[in-house]
């Protein structure tokens, strides 16, 4: 498998074909993809992370799915095709929470908590995009890029990076981790996906503190330097908030506020998801 240094690197894959080159994965097509992402979802979460000791170099963003949970490509399939967008009786429509907040204010760290706790899968798109980066593939090149700039990498990529990642999942509750980054971002996911999120959880920290985490994240990440961050914090205020606010309006919004250590920020957080409706979890 890729690791995920190389990825975070969005460096060309050097582990001798483990994931084939993009002609390849072409040809092999769904069952690729069932194996690549079945491999990153099928990894357990940690026994008990909302105890664990908070470490930014050895904690990995993931895509965690209860590992009891079978991979199930038809149901899912039915589900974002057919189904998918109706509203009354769709007992097989996953729940999912859109998780949003600037860069550094500590989705990821929190999603890995939730989907420790709560048994929600954890898909992360900027990993599904360092993912494809590390792949090599020509589309990598472009998305490696866009993330250097602190640009937003176009819809119908991470889109469908999202729809596969959820297909293969399974899951029944998702954490959609870091997107949508735009309204474009938005429409396209509610027009590819057929369907909205159930909650938005957004984490409202300081831009100060925000710039401190992420200078000192750690994880050799390429825009995690000074200039890319000023960037990536004017995208979030002129591109992102405007996404906050429109969940707001359709009252989907939950603000935690996202300062304190990781335990206090979590003690809000696991008051939310335990308050979900029984939708969240009798699926
Ligand atoms: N409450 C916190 N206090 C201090 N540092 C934190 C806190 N939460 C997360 N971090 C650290 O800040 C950095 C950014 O967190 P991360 O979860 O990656 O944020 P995001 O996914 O929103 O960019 C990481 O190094 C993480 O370990
Ligand atoms: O839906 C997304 C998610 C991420 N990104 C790009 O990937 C980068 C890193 O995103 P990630 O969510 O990993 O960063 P975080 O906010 O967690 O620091 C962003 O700055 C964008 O350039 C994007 O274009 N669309
Ligand atoms: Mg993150």
């Amino acid at each position: 498998m890729v690791t995920e240094e190389r990825a975070r690197r969005g460096t060309a894959r050097t582990d001798g074909g483990a994931i084939a080159p993009e002609t390849e994965e072409k040809e092999l097509g769904d069952e690729m993809w069932r194996r690549r992402l079945g491999a990153l979802l099928l990894r357990s979460p940690p026994a008990s992370s909302s105890t664990a000791p908070s470490s930014c170099q050895h904690r990995r963003h993931h895509l965690l799915l209860p590992s009891e949970e079978p991979l199930a490509l038809g149901r899912l399939a039915r589900l974002f095709t057919s189904q998918a967008g109706s509203d009354g009786g769709d007992t097989l429509k996953p729940f999912i929470a859109f998780v949003l907040g600037g860069p550094g204010s500590g989705k990821g760290t929190q999603c890995t908590k939730i989907a420790s706790d709560f048994g929600f899968a954890h898909l992360s798109a900027g990993d599904l995009l360092r993912h494809e980066i590390a792949s090599g593939s020509e589309k990598g090149e472009l998305i490696l890029d866009i993330i250097k700039e602190g640009r937003i990498v176009p819809s119908e990529i991470t889109v469908e990076l999202i729809r596969k990642a959820m297909e293969m999942s399974n899951a029944k509750r998702v954490l959609i981790d870091g997107f949508p980054r735009c309204e474009e971002n938005r429409i396209a996911f509610e027009r590819i996906v057929g369907t909205e999120p159930d909650i938005v959880v957004f984490f409202d920290c300081p831009e100060d503190e925000m710039v401190k985490r992420l200078l000192s994240r750690n994880q050799g990440r390429v825009d995690d330097n000074i200039e890319t961050i000023k960037k990536r914090l004017k995208v979030f205020e002129n591109l992102n908030i405007p996404v906050v606010d429109y969940y707001s309006s359709r009252g989907k919004v939950h603000k935690i506020k996202a300062t304190g250590t990781e335990d206090e920020i979590f003690d809000a957080v696991r008051r939310l998801f335990s308050s979900l409706s029984r939708r969240a979890y009798d699926m």
